[in-house]
């Protein structure tokens, strides 16, 4: 099975969410795409608690999946590796129901895997400008494509994704706001 991460029950007011729906009338995925230090793995976790869904992150999921962390599949096997068994992570848990899946930075290179996610729920992009993500993950060693030089390689990386996130349902920018800001505005405009 997946590797669902456990959240606490339902804290949060349901009814804070804008049509007041129960529960048991919300169902489909949510799934957060957006930039590396976007926040998709910290939100993807509140939102999951205040839904009672169960929250997926796929980097993890690989992880598990392959027995090794993501900088070693990068070393040991390449960028290309990593791709395909992220691919095959992102479709089997489609799959699933009620799940929060908060992708890696990169799932979307794949149009197959924009197309699935897609079809398989509800997309939410997390935003924010290079400055913000530049502090936010300086000094994670877990994300191999930002080693060496990180203020170039987010400006990079950045640059050459910026089309590839705009195929989400609802877009939000993060810049300025907690966590659970971001997390209580996807809340309004999930309609399950
Ligand atoms: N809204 C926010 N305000 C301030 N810090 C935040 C916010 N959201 C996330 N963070 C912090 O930014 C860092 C990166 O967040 P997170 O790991 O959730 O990003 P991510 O989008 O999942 O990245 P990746 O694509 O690499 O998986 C964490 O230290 C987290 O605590
Ligand atoms: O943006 C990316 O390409 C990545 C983001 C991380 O979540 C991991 O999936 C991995 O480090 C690659
Ligand atoms: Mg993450």
């Amino acid at each position: 099975m997946f590797n669902l991460i456990p959240v606490k029950a339902n804290t949060s007011p349901i009814g804070k969410h804008k049509r007041g729906v129960g529960l048991n009338q919300v169902s489909q995925n949510i799934i957060l795409i957006g930039m590396m230090g976007t926040g998709k793995t910290t939100v993807g976790r509140l939102v999951a608690e205040r839904l009672g869904f169960q929250l997926l992150d796929l980097d993890a999921e690989i992880e598990r999946m392959e027995g090794r962390t993501i900088p070693e599949m990068f070393a040991e096997e390449g960028e290309a590796y990593f791709r395909k068994a992220e691919s095959r992570a992102l479709h089997n848990v489609l799959a699933a129901k009620r799940l929060v899946i908060a992708t890696g930075g990169g799932a979307v290179l794949n149009p197959d895997n924009c197309a699935a996610m897609k079809q398989g729920g509800w997309v939410a992009a997390l935003t924010a400008d290079a400055e913000t993500i530049i502090e936010r993950v300086r000094g994670d060693a877990n994300r191999p494509l930002l080693a060496g030089d990180v203020e170039e390689r987010v400006r990079r990386i950045m640059a050459e994704r910026e089309d590839k996130y705009r195929f989400a349902d609802v877009t939000i920018d993060t810049v300025g706001r907690s966590a659970d800001e971001v997390a209580t505005e996807i809340l309004t405009h999930y309609r399950g």
